[in-house]
């Protein structure tokens, strides 16, 4: 399907401003919780390029920032297997980190992300997610982030970040498309 089609025919789920709003109260409990800490965030590329940029600006302690790339999805709208493509490069060992993602939906890719970063020696480690997705077969039972900002509906969504096959990661809000 044309991709401008695809948008026109897609139900808005959540608003730039509602994402703004739990964007601000995201960073106010990181703040509480890491602000004397001097973590290290780690972006989830792609997905979390965006949740990052939002949150970092909002956020006013000394911290780094770095990344990683597991993808599981790979321009397709049902997950496979973890597929590490580029490894953090700031050193985790005796650190406070941060795993900033746009979404937590089976939650098998922060799972993994967790265990490397337990294994790789963190002090400490917290999840930041944008959105939660509502069902019941998270990878582990009862899994949930750290510090999450919404809960959406169990259906394929983009926007803010995610993408439907490689497309609309710049979409100002988060969309699905009807029948989906
Ligand atoms: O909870 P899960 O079911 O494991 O899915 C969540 C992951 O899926 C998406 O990444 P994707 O694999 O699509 O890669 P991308 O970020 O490059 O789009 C998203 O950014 C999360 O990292
Ligand atoms: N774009 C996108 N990526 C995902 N990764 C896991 N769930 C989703 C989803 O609903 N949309």
């Amino acid at each position: 399907m044309d991709m401008r089609t695809l948008m026109e025919q897609s139900d808005c789920l959540v608003t730039q401003s509602q994402l703004e709003a739990a964007l601000d109260s995201m960073a106010q409990q990181l703040e509480q919780q890491l602000g004397d800490k001097l973590p290290v965030f780690y972006c989830v590329m792609n997905g979390g390029l965006i949740t990052t940029g939002h949150l970092l600006t909002r956020l006013g302690f000394p911290l780094e920032v770095d990344y990683l790339h597991a993808t599981r999805y790979r321009g397709r709208t049902r997950g496979g297997e973890l597929f590490w493509r580029v490894s953090p490069e700031v050193p985790m060992s005796g650190r406070h980190v941060v795993i900033v993602d746009d979404i937590l939906d089976e939650g098998t890719t922060l799972a993994a992300i967790l265990k490397y970063c337990h294994e790789a020696g963190a002090r400490s480690v917290s999840s930041a997610v944008l959105v939660d997705k509502r069902h019941d077969r998270k990878a582990v039972p009862g899994l949930k982030a750290d510090f999450c900002g919404l809960e959406v509906e169990d259906r394929y969504v983009f926007g803010f970040g995610m993408d439907y096959k490689g497309y609309w990661r710049n979409a100002p809000g988060i969309f699905a498309p009807k029948g989906m």
